[in-house]
C-alpha cells in the first residue's frame, strides 16, 4: 500500500522546516497530545532520520485543569513511542493577572519552549499549527480591526520557532494520525463555543465554506500570505525611514509629511514606542492623532498610553514625559 496522502502532506511540510539541519542537530517538537502535534512529531522522526537530526519531544503542562500531570505523563509516553529520542515535560505556573488566562499560558508555553530549546541545543521549535488555525487568525485579526498585522496570521517562522504545517488542512492531520494507528488527544477546549476562536471554528468557517465554496480556508491562508509579505515590506520601509528622519530630537515635520499615511504612521509608531509609550496600548486611533498633530491638523498635544506626550516645536514634533498633577 502507498503512502496515505495526509502523511504525505505533513512529511512535505517538515521536510521543507528540517532542510537546513545536519546530523547531530537537534530539533524540538512541541507537543499536545493533539492531533496535529502528534502528527507533527511523527512526521519529524521520519524526515529526521536521514540526515541523522535528533528529535526532542517536550510537553507542556500549564497546571490548569485537574490531571494534567497524568494527560503529560501520557503525551511523553507517547512521543518515546514514536521514535523521539529524548523527551520532557515542562511545568509552569500560569499567572493570569494582567493578561487573562488564555494569554498567559500561551506567554508562559513560549517562554518554557525556549528554555528547553536552550538546554537541549536545539535549532528549532517546531509548532503544529494548521491551515484551519491560520484561516482561524485571519478572521479573528479582521474582526478585531487592527490593521494588516491583525489579517498578517500566524508567521511561519520567528526567532527560533517554526510552524512547518501553515499548508496542511487540520483534515489531514486526523487523517495522518488514523493512518498511523496514532491516538491522539481532543482537547476540550477545542470545542468550548466560549472561546472565539471556537465559534470561528464550529460556526463561521463552515458558513463560509457553504456559501462561498470549499476551499475557504486555504485562500484565507493564502490571504494571510501575501498580506503578511506587504506589511512586513512596509514595516521595513518605515524603519529605514524613522532611522533617516528621527531621534532624540523628535521627528522632522516636512519630511513625515512626504511619506505615504502607511508608512508615515508606522514611523510615528515607532518614534512613540521609543519615546516610552505602551505598546500594548497604542492603538491606531493615538497614531492618527499624532499624524494629524504633525501634519497641523489637530492643534496642541495628544497624550498616549504609558504617560508620554507629543507635541509640536516648530518643524519637530517631540515627545515628553506627561507631567503628574501634584
Ligand atoms: N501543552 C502544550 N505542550 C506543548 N506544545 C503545545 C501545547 N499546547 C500547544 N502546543 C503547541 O502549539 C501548537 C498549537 O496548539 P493550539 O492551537 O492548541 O494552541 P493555541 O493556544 O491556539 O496556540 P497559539 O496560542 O500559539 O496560537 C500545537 O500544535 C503544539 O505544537
Amino acid at each position: 500500500m502507498g503512502l496515505h496522502p495526509a502523511v504525505a502532506a505533513v512529511r512535505h511540510g517538515v521536510r521543507r522546516a528540517i532542510a537546513g539541519l545536519e546530523r547531530d542537530h537537534a530539533v524540538l517538537v512541541a507537543c499536545s497530545g493533539g492531533a496535529d502535534s502528534l502528527a507533527l512529531l511523527s512526521a519529524t522522526v521520519f524526515e529526521a532520520r536521514r540526515p541523522g537530526v535528533r528529535v526532542i519531544g517536550v510537553t507542556v503542562d500549564h497546571g490548569l485543569q485537574e490531571g494534567s500531570a497524568a494527560h503529560a505523563a501520557r503525551v511523553v509516553d507517547q512521543m518515546a513511542a514514536l521514535g523521539a529520542d529524548e523527551t520532557a515535560t515542562a511545568r509552569v505556573h500560569v499567572d493570569p493577572a494582567g493578561l487573562g488566562i488564555e494569554a498567559a499560558a500561551r506567554r508562559a508555553r513560549y517562554d518554557v519552549l525556549e528554555q528547553m530549546r536552550v538546554h537541549f541545543d536545539a535549532r528549532s521549535v517546531l509548532l503544529g499549527h494548521t491551515r484551519d488555525d491560520q484561516a482561524e487568525t485571519v478572521l479573528l485579526g479582521l474582526a478585531r480591526g487592527s490593521g494588516g498585522r491583525s489579517i498578517a496570521g500566524m508567521r511561519r517562522s520567528f526567532d527560533h520557532n517554526d510552524r512547518p504545517l501553515l499548508d496542511v488542512a487540520r483534515a489531514d492531520t486526523v487523517a495522518a494520525c488514523l493512518a498511523e494507528g496514532i491516538e491522539f488527544w481532543d482537547d476540550p477546549h477545542n470545542s468550548d463555543p466560549g472561546f472565539a476562536r471556537v465559534r470561528v471554528r464550529q460556526r463561521v468557517l463552515p458558513v463560509l465554506e457553504d456559501e462561498l465554496g470549499p476551499g475557504v480556508a486555504a485562500t484565507l491562508a493564502r490571504t494571510a500570505d501575501q498580506v503578511r509579505d506587504d506589511v512586513e515590506a512596509l514595516d521595513g520601509i518605515a524603519l529605514a525611514s524613522y532611522e533617516r528622519i528621527g531621534g532624540p530630537e523628535g521627528l522632522d515635520r516636512e519630511e513625515l509629511e512626504e511619506l505615504p499615511r502607511a508608512v508615515a504612521t508606522r514611523v510615528l509608531r515607532l518614534a512613540a514606542l521609543a519615546a516610552g509609550a505602551r505598546d500594548s496600548e497604542l492603538f491606531h486611533v493615538h497614531v492618527t492623532a499624532l499624524h494629524g498633530l504633525a501634519l497641523g491638523a489637530i492643534n496642541g498635544e495628544v497624550q498616549l498610553p504609558g504617560h508620554v506626550t507629543a507635541y509640536c516645536d516648530g518643524s519637530r514634533l517631540l515627545f515628553r514625559p506627561t507631567a503628574v498633577a501634584g
